[in-house]
């Protein structure tokens, strides 16, 4: 009976019957999500599918059209955007964010693990796109949180940026935790699964 209850309660996220109307357009109906402790699932689909639309949806930040989202864990959610402010550095940004948290790790040791120790107290509008991406993905590393929604992690990363990141999500699931992330081109780590949109 434990081990059922155990069981059952293995998922960080599950979601069922999700669906999105945008305009005119059903984008997706009755869609289904889960994902357990370590495992990485992949959102697929055209430009306008609805990845970032079911990935807020995931994140609590849009109210699903139909179905329900159980998320039992905290998450992390990192939009295509990377949410840093013209003026603000990568200093103020993950400052910023560490004390709304809570969190207690350092923000020049993450940037110096990001590689963005550099430009750490550089405006973002001069920031150039892959910096501005390694400080959004930055804030990963500030709030140990089990679950990790991620539009498209790796656009405009280089080759070094991108197994940073790679090696980021490999340890977080090797941890415990899950990753839903939104991709176009190939998946750079052993994905669980993959949901078509
Ligand atoms: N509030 C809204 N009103 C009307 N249409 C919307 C609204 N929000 C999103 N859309 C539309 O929903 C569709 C899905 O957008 P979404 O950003 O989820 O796609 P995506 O699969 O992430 O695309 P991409 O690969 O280009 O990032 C798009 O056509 C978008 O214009």
């Amino acid at each position: 009976m434990a081990e059922n209850a155990a069981t059952m309660n293995e998922f960080l996220i599950k979601a069922v019957g999700l669906g999105a109307i945008r305009g005119e357009r059903v984008l997706f109906s009755d869609l289904s999500v889960e994902a357990k402790a370590g495992e990485a699932l992949v959102l697929r689909g055209a430009n306008g599918a609805g990845k970032s639309t079911l990935l807020r949806m995931l994140g609590g930040l849009s109210r699903p059209d139909a179905g329900t989202v159980e998320r039992p864990v905290r998450h992390h959610w990192i939009g295509h955007r990377n949410g840093l402010k013209p003026h603000e550095t990568p200093r103020a940004h993950l400052t910023h964010w560490g004390r709304v948290w809570g969190s207690t790790a350092d923000a020049i040791e993450i940037a110096s693990h990001m590689g963005i120790e550099r430009p750490f107290d550089v405006a973002g509008r001069l920031l150039s796109a892959g910096q501005k991406r390694r400080t959004a993905i930055a804030r990963l590393l500030l709030a140990d949180r089990p679950l990790w929604l991620l539009d498209e992690p790796f656009s405009a990363l280089d080759t070094q940026g991108k197994a940073l990141v790679t090696s980021l999500i490999d340890r977080h699931r090797a941890s415990g935790g899950a990753v839903i992330t939104a991709l176009h081109g190939e998946a750079p780590f052993e994905a669980s699964g993959e949901v078509q949109l």
